[in-house]
């Protein structure tokens, strides 16, 4: 599925949070967002996951604007992983992700077999299955983590927005998640600060104070004139000798 955002705008309290941001991601692209601190990375990913209604501007999923879609058709399609998602305490990790299938059930649809299968395999695929029966409050910042993005996965949706999702875990859990999320055939925004990981998306967008102000291949973008102009550090980018790829190495603070 792809998704559009045409020049959104986000205000409050008087502060203007984004300004004219446009962004269109085609079906199965993997778009990594990045920006410093405070750029507007999250106010943008709660827009398009539907979570906050544009002062101006819309969102559209292939070409449905969202205003004008249900909350269940628009939970169907899209998922947001919040950095500090919260939930309740005694409910265990199985139950958390099983809330990914909460969309797709009704009277008519209640929780079938099928359900089951692609909870577990939601468990599996965030490495979580040998801990489905431990209650949340007794996991660790990454296990929460990755039990939040199992329970996007179990949502099964056609476009994954994540919003900095390695921010807690450790390297493996790190390469683990970035690497199945490269291999789902849906559409994924992924807001990262590590722009070592940001090289591997299939386009990236820059952010800054509330603007979308660079898109495109990775390598046409982060440029040692981008890293010092948007992120003020000095960098040199090196070919990996092993596979060329291109690697930052951050030198010093502007
Ligand atoms: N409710 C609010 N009221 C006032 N300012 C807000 C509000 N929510 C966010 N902001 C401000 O909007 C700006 C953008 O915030 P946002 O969380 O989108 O940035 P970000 O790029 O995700 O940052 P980070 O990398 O630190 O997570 C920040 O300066 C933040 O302080």
């Amino acid at each position: 599925m792809k998704i559009t955002a045409e020049q959104l705008t986000w205000r409050v309290h008087g502060s203007q949070l984004l300004t004219d941001v446009s962004l269109s991601v085609s079906p199965r692209q993997t778009f990594g967002l990045i920006g410093p601190n405070g750029s507007g990375k999250t106010t943008l990913l709660r827009l398009l996951a539907g979570l906050r209604k544009p002062k101006q501007g819309r969102v559209l999923l292939d070409d449905r604007p969202m205003n004008t879609m249900r909350q269940r058709d628009i939970a169907q399609s899209v998922t947001l992983v919040e950095q500090q998602a919260e939930t309740t305490d005694r409910i265990k990790v199985r139950d958390v992700v099983a809330l990914g299938r909460t969309p797709f059930l009704s009277a008519l649809r209640p929780w079938s077999h099928q359900d089951e299968l692609i909870v577990a395999q939601a468990l599996k695929d965030v490495d979580m299955q040998h801990m489905a029966d431990r209650f949340w409050h007794t996991l660790s910042g990454g296990e929460r983590q990755r039990v939040h993005i199992g329970r996007a996965l179990a949502q099964q949706p056609k476009i994954l927005l994540l919003d900095e999702p390695t921010n807690h875990l450790d390297i493996r859990h790190q390469l683990s998640i970035l690497e199945l999320v490269r291999q789902l055939p849906i559409t994924v925004i992924i807001s990262l600060h590590d722009l070592n990981h940001a090289m591997e998306c299939d386009r990236i967008g820059v952010m800054e104070g509330g603007r979308l102000v660079d898109t495109g291949p990775p390598r046409d973008v982060l440029t040692p004139y981008r890293l010092r102009q948007t992120f003020g550090v000095y960098a040199d980018i090196f070919a990996d000798p092993i596979d060329g790829s291109q690697v930052m190495r951050f030198r010093s603070a502007v």
